[in-house]
């Protein structure tokens, strides 16, 4: 284990950024790195500084992740990159240390690792659990739907519900809540599809609301389709089973309504309770709601999709790659 690594985070003014450097800024344990402010775009300084460190944290566009790879000329330093650039790309490890059995001993030696995207988080933190264990077939037809926090669309977007906010007199927000990708294949839906192992791609619709941060992504399950459905325990227990031994996944009690707000809402957004429980977490929440008469099932996840899905698993990660405690400045 390197004594004192050093880390560069190329991004650290962006939304992802700035959550990793205030999580990492309190530790004596690493040495931040950073680039001064005039050359952050400025490729043979970020050069520089890639191939002087231990570990890179790549915070961009994918494009400029993509860039950043390519000034990547030392052995040694290790990239994590929380871009959707290289999430199925070969060479690369897919950061997600509770997704398979050996999965995170393939985080720790690996020298390029990518960060999942916060809906594929909740996805296949649902699902893969179910693939892997035959509960359901991989040609199951899956649909998604999903609600993000305004924070996931990075600075552009907070700055729009802002400036509306500012400006709003009690009248309707911007996009209360917005249904989009609607030419399908929204960049996530390839990293959804590989690490699931489905046969086909899932319909994946997401949504933005009126809140800054966390998200539901939920699976209806028309198990009706199927000859001998499975019941909802036999579903639950196959997920609770998979996750026995993780600190970050956490299975709600199979249809316990005192988690719903007032009985009723499982919500995404609320500041105060249980609903709220998850925001500044790396935890990701997985539900399972169902009726075996109607032969119907809904899972859900809830994390904040800056906790678990995006800052919170770069640390997770991190401390992998690293051979550090693994929930180090995450509990
Ligand atoms: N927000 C979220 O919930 C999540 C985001 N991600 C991913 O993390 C990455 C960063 O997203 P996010 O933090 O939201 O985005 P932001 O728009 O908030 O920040 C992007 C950062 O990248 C910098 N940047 C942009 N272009 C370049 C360039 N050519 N060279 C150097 N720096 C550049 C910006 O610098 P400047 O400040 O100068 O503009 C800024 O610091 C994206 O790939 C995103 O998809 C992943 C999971 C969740
Ligand atoms: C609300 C919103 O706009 N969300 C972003 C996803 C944020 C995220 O997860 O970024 P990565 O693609 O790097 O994973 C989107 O749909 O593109």
């Amino acid at each position: 284990m390197i004594a004192k690594p050093k880390i560069f985070i190329d991004g650290e003014s962006g939304t992802t950024g700035l959550h990793i450097y205030s999580r990492l800024n309190q530790r004596d344990d690493i040495e931040l790195v950073s680039i001064e402010a005039s050359k952050r775009r400025d490729a043979t300084e970020r050069a520089k500084l890639i191939n002087a460190v231990d570990v890179v944290i790549l915070c961009l566009p994918d494009d400029a992740a993509r860039e950043a790879v390519s000034l990547v000329s030392s052995t040694t330093v290790k990239i994590l990159d929380a871009s959707s650039a290289h999430r199925t790309a070969n060479n690369w490890v897919y950061g997600f240390p509770e997704l398979n059995p050996g999965q995170r001993e393939k985080i720790a030696s690996a020298q390029f690792v990518s960060n999942p995207g916060c809906y594929p988080t909740g996805f296949l933190a649902c699902i893969r659990p179910l693939i892997a264990k035959g509960i359901l077939k991989s040609n199951f037809p899956i649909t998604v739907n999903a609600v993000s926090g305004y924070s996931g669309g990075g600075k552009n977007l907070i700055k729009q519900y802002h400036t509306f906010h500012e400006q709003e007199a009690g009248g309707e927000s911007l996009y209360p809540y917005g249904i989009y990708g609607l030419q399908f294949g929204h960049k996530h839906v390839k990293e959804m599809h590989y690490y699931s192992e489905l046969a086909s791609p899932p319909l994946f619709v997401p949504a933005v609301g009126d809140f800054e941060r966390g998200m539901l992504v939920q699976i209806p399950l028309p198990l009706g389709i199927l000859d001998n459905p499975p019941s909802g325990e036999v579903i639950h227990q196959a997920i609770v089973n998979y996750y026995q031994s993780e600190k970050f996944v956490q299975v709600a009690p199979y249809q316990d309504s005192t988690l719903l707000r007032d009985g009723i809402f499982l919500d995404a957004m609320s500041t105060t309770g249980y609903a709220y429980a998850m925001n500044g977490t790396n935890t990701v929440q997985v539900f399972v709601f169902a009726n075996d008469t109607t032969k119907e099932a809904l899972l859900v996840a809830r994390l904040d999709n800056l906790g678990k899905g995006a800052s919170g698993a770069a640390i997770q990660n991190l401390n992998i790659m690293l051979g550090f405690p693994e929930e180090l400045g995450l509990l």
